[in-house]
């Protein structure tokens, strides 16, 4: 007779409140050895906060944590997580920006002293990076905080995964490929799934359902702080999934290609030129059209964006704006929220100016400005005067979308802006960018969903640094894109 898998992670009835905030209400998850289980639901319910208190890197408040047959209890910690070969990549990087990507190997793995460890962490590291991300051009001598957001992504995920002295029992992945393009974010999976067929168990958070249902053994569901549906993998599709998660949205599909006027009309708004481009080829936007980036991650979107942010206010022989303009960074931790300020003050902030009277801005106005957008966003907070790091990864996301939205800008660039974003705010905010764009507002928008740059009026790829190819959405395919970004397109 076959033994049932051991049974590595026993949560029995975990409660965590914040202040008024139950972030869980008694939670039961089990996990066996060998088993690949998606954790889904909707921003806020719970799931990060689940995964901190298994890391150890949060006490709850009540319930049972059994590790190994072994029920922990109080004296449960990351020391001992670790000593349980549990590990955590978090869905906000934990890397230290300061130190070379070996050194964060090093901080990771406290065995890894005495003669020699930079060689052997630098050897480690690299090693784990061939063998997840094959073709990566990540050094470990490279400066963490020098790397895009995507690359630290990876370095993370590597070190996660690195064995030294503790053995590898389960690792825990919040959201590990918000910021991966779909080949990285391939590459990942595809090592998840040879790992789990080893015996190794991962834990798998994601809003990018396809990836929970295709890599996935088993998929629970969390609601309002609670597991509300937990089953084999097989018996969920992807609509039941999203109603399993109680996510109340119309799908919106993107319009349909032949509805669309291939030819780009209206006043230019953004004209850009790469500073290396070999060729003649320049970036457009006109009045009201959604423009995407598209390509690898970190092959020149995100520098294109802030050059052209910066040329707003400045001069720049290779970029020209015509307007007002907004950006939604993709690295909220470095350029997005301001950690010390409330969530209101980090919606309002744009808008302020707009708001001074008699010299003195009104405050009325900005808490009317707030409370507006704690609704349209259905930011998941009871207050937004609470500080902006209360909130989830996908509400902080929320509120920083409110602040560019809500702001007088007429163009809005957007950088990788869905990190973390549930699937229904995410059908409600590609609803919002077409009906502003319908209004006139220009939109520029890099992805690393593919799926979104259907979305997108023009499509420029990226590779290398430079535009390779561009086409309107009617000739959009993602074979397309993929040539592109591998090879230089015809
Ligand atoms: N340090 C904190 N202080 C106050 N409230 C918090 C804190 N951490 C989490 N919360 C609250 O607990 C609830 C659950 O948050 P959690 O981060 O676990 O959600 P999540 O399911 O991981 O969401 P997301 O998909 O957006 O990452 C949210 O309402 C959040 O605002």
């Amino acid at each position: 007779m076959t033994q049932p898998p051991r049974e590595i992670v026993n949560l029995g009835n975990i409660a965590k409140a914040f202040g008024a905030v139950r972030a869980l209400a008694g939670v039961d998850l089990a996990v066996a050895a060998g088993e690949c289980v998606g954790l889904v639901g909707h921003n806020g319910a719970g799931k990060s906060t689940l995964m901190n208190v298994l890391a150890g890197t949060l006490a709850p408040d009540s319930g049972s944590i059994v590790i190994d047959g072994k029920d922990l209890g109080r004296r449960y910690d990351v020391r001992v997580a670790h000593q349980h070969g549990i590990r955590c990549v978090f869905q906000e990087l934990s890397l230290c920006p300061n130190l070379t990507v070996a050194e964060n190997a090093r901080i990771f793995h406290k065995s890894l002293t005495g003669f020699g460890w930079k060689r052997r962490a630098a050897g480690l590291i690299a090693a784990k990076l061939d063998e997840i991300f094959p073709g990566h051009d990540i050094q470990p001598g490279d400066t963490v905080g020098d790397l895009s957001i995507g690359r630290r992504q990876m370095v993370e995920i590597a070190r996660a995964f690195t064995v030294t002295d503790e053995p590898l029992g389960l690792v825990i992945l919040d959201e590990p490929t918000s910021s991966l393009d779909a080949v990285t974010a391939g590459q990942l999976l595809g090592f998840v799934r040879r790992l789990v067929a080893g015996g190794t168990s991962v834990i798998l958070i994601s809003h990018m359902l396809g990836e929970v249902l295709g890599a996935c053994s088993r998929i629970v569901v969390m609601k309002d702080g609670g597991v509300v549906a937990g089953r084999p993998a097989a018996d969920f599709t992807r609509d039941s999934l999203v109603a399993a998660m109680g996510t109340v949205v119309e799908a919106h599909d993107a319009p349909a290609a032949a509805s669309l006027t291939a030819q780009r009309q209206g006043s230019v708004m953004v004209k850009a030129r790469v500073k290396i481009q070999p060729d003649d080829r320049a970036f457009v936007a006109h009045r009201g059209e959604i423009i995407g980036l598209a390509g690898l991650a970190g092959h020149g979107q995100t520098k294109m964006l802030l050059q052209i942010y910066a040329a707003a206010t400045r001069r720049d022989l290779f970029a020209e704006v015509a307007a007002p303009i907004a950006i939604i960074a993709g690295d909220r931790q470095t350029d997005g929220i301001f950690p010390l300020w409330s969530i209101g003050e980090n919606v309002t902030i744009r808008s302020l100016p707009r708001m001074v009277r008699h010299f003195l801005i009104d405050q009325t106005a900005a808490r009317a400005m707030a409370a507006e957008w704690h609704r349209q966003m259905r930011i998941k907070t009871p207050d937004m005067d609470h500080n902006i790091l209360s909130l989830s990864g996908g509400n902080q996301q929320k509120a920083l979308f409110a602040r560019a939205l809500g702001s007088d800008a007429e163009i809005v660039l957007m950088d990788d802006p869905m990190r973390g974003v549930d699937v229904g705010t995410k059908l409600e905010v590609y609803e919002r960018i077409r009906q502003e764009a319908g209004a006139g507002r220009t939109f520029l928008w890099y992805t690393t969903e593919t799926d979104e740059l259907a979305h997108c009026d023009h499509v420029y790829v990226f590779r290398n640094g430079i535009i390779v190819d561009d086409f309107p959405r009617a000739e959009l395919t993602e074979a397309r894109v993929l040539r592109a970004s591998f090879h230089e397109a015809a």
